[in-house]
């Protein structure tokens, strides 16, 4: 917190004094808050400032902000069908600039794809996906592998549909090795999974 704002309080009656001070810098009441899409935007940057910017969006159920060229998601403890149906995916994957829709993981999952689709070197894409346990990271692993067996084929033909499905098939399938991976036990350390 401090060493974002440049600030370095000897005291904890300081350190209040500061945050008191950026709090009233802060722009905009909550109402507008929820409106900020990405956190570099929030001004000025505090573990308090983003924090109540998250906590705006999550009020307004809106569960994905950008941070530069991160993307944060907050798990909303709820189901949300339509922010993961096959239609949203496709006007992510339709969309000529991904990354000017609301922020959310089809993007991220779009750019990869355009990515490893345009065969410029690096060819191979990683998404780290990380966070506490329980935040989400299985979710949005298993959303991103949706969001490619949905793009990945286009069903023009039943013919293709079908080769479609197989597809997703496959990649759904490939989840519970994945979550083995998740589960294992390292030399060093015990998995947070376990
Ligand atoms: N975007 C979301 N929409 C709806 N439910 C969600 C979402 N993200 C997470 N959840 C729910 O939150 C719970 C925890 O999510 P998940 O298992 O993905 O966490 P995790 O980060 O993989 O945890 P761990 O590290 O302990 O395995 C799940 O029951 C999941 O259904």
């Amino acid at each position: 917190l401090f060493q974002v704002n440049g600030h370095n309080p000897g005291s904890d009656g300081q350190a209040r004094e500061y945050l008191r001070e950026d709090l009233q810098e802060f722009p905009g009441g909550e109402v507008l808050l929820y409106k900020l899409d990405d956190l570099t935007r929030v001004n000025p940057v505090t573990l308090e400032t983003v924090l109540r910017c998250l906590q705006a969006r999550y009020m307004a159920d809106t569960f994905y902000t950008n941070a530069g060229c991160t993307l944060v998601a907050l798990n909303p403890f709820k189901p949300v069908p339509q922010l993961y149906s096959p239609e949203l995916m496709r006007e992510y994957h339709a969309a000529p600039q991904p990354q000017k829709l609301k922020p959310h993981v089809f993007t991220v999952g779009e750019q990869t794809y355009r990515n490893v689709k345009s065969l410029i070197e690096p060819v191979n894409q990683s998404i780290v996906v990380s966070g506490e346990s329980g935040a989400g990271k299985s979710w949005t692993s298993c959303c991103l592998m949706k969001f490619y067996a949905v793009v990945a084929t286009s069903p023009a033909s039943w013919e293709s549909h079908k080769i479609a499905e197989r597809i997703e098939q496959r990649i759904l399938n490939s989840n519970p090795v994945m979550e083995a991976f998740g589960e294992c036990d390292f030399l060093s350390k015990v998995s947070s999974d376990s």
